[in-house]
């Protein structure tokens, strides 16, 4: 079974100028994609290969970038959010290294680490048309624990960042009938939500 997140992330910058000393700030809350890749794939000393993520930059200055992070073919990435910036940073060079007429495709950055210029609703069409599940990550959808999956079933979640999706992209999954679950009576931060999705599903599968 894949386990598959889809990340929007508002605000982070769509450059590679990157300054690493100030993740939350002038990179539009880069930290905390970068909590959301630690949290996806990183386990003691090991990593989780049933995983993709993706996360998809809406700041300035050349909205969208979409980061795919493959879990099996990762390499030298830590889980510390300084490195995963430095990688993401790198994602960032090479988007804009590339041809405009080439940046529709996804282009490999680093070993696992791919970008491309697409929008977060065609990356989630994608996945619906592939046949698989979306269940929108929201506190106030159908608790989890009582949500049933197959085993072999590939699910794909989708969450915001600070500010949430928004409402046009919240009707845009209604229509295409995504199923709404929940983690918690409380608000989470996303990165939170991720090991909360992980640890219901590794007590059920693994
Ligand atoms: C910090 S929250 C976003 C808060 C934002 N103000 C909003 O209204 O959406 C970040 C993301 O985590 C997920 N999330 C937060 N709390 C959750 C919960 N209790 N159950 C499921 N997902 C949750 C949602 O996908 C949300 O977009």
């Amino acid at each position: 079974m894949l386990r598959e997140f889809i990340f929007k992330a508002n605000k982070t910058i769509t450059s590679s100028n990157i300054n690493l000393k100030d993740l939350p700030g002038s990179c539009g809350r880069l930290d905390l994609v970068c909590r959301c890749v630690s949290s996806a794939f990183f386990l003691s000393h090991d990593i989780r290969r049933d995983v993709v993520f993706y996360a998809v930059f809406y700041g300035e200055p050349n909205p969208p970038v979409a980061i795919k992070f493959v879990g099996g073919e990762l390499k030298k990435v830590s889980p510390d959010e300084r490195n995963i910036a430095i990688f993401i940073k790198k994602a960032l060079k090479k988007f804009e290294e590339t041809p405009e007429n080439k940046r529709t495709e996804w282009i490999e950055s680093t070993p696992g680490i791919c970008v491309s210029k697409k929008e977060f609703r065609e990356i989630i069409l994608e996945k619906k048309n592939e046949g698989k599940r979306i269940l929108y990550l929201h506190k106030a959808g159908e608790d989890f624990e009582n949500v049933k999956i197959g085993e072999n079933e590939d699910v794909v979640f989708i969450l915001g960042d600070h500010i949430g999706i928004g409402e046009e992209d919240e009707d845009f999954l209604e229509d295409i009938g995504a199923e709404k679950v929940s983690l918690s009576p409380l608000e989470l931060h996303a990165d939170h939500c991720i090991v909360i999705v992980h640890n219901i599903l590794d007590k059920r599968f693994k």
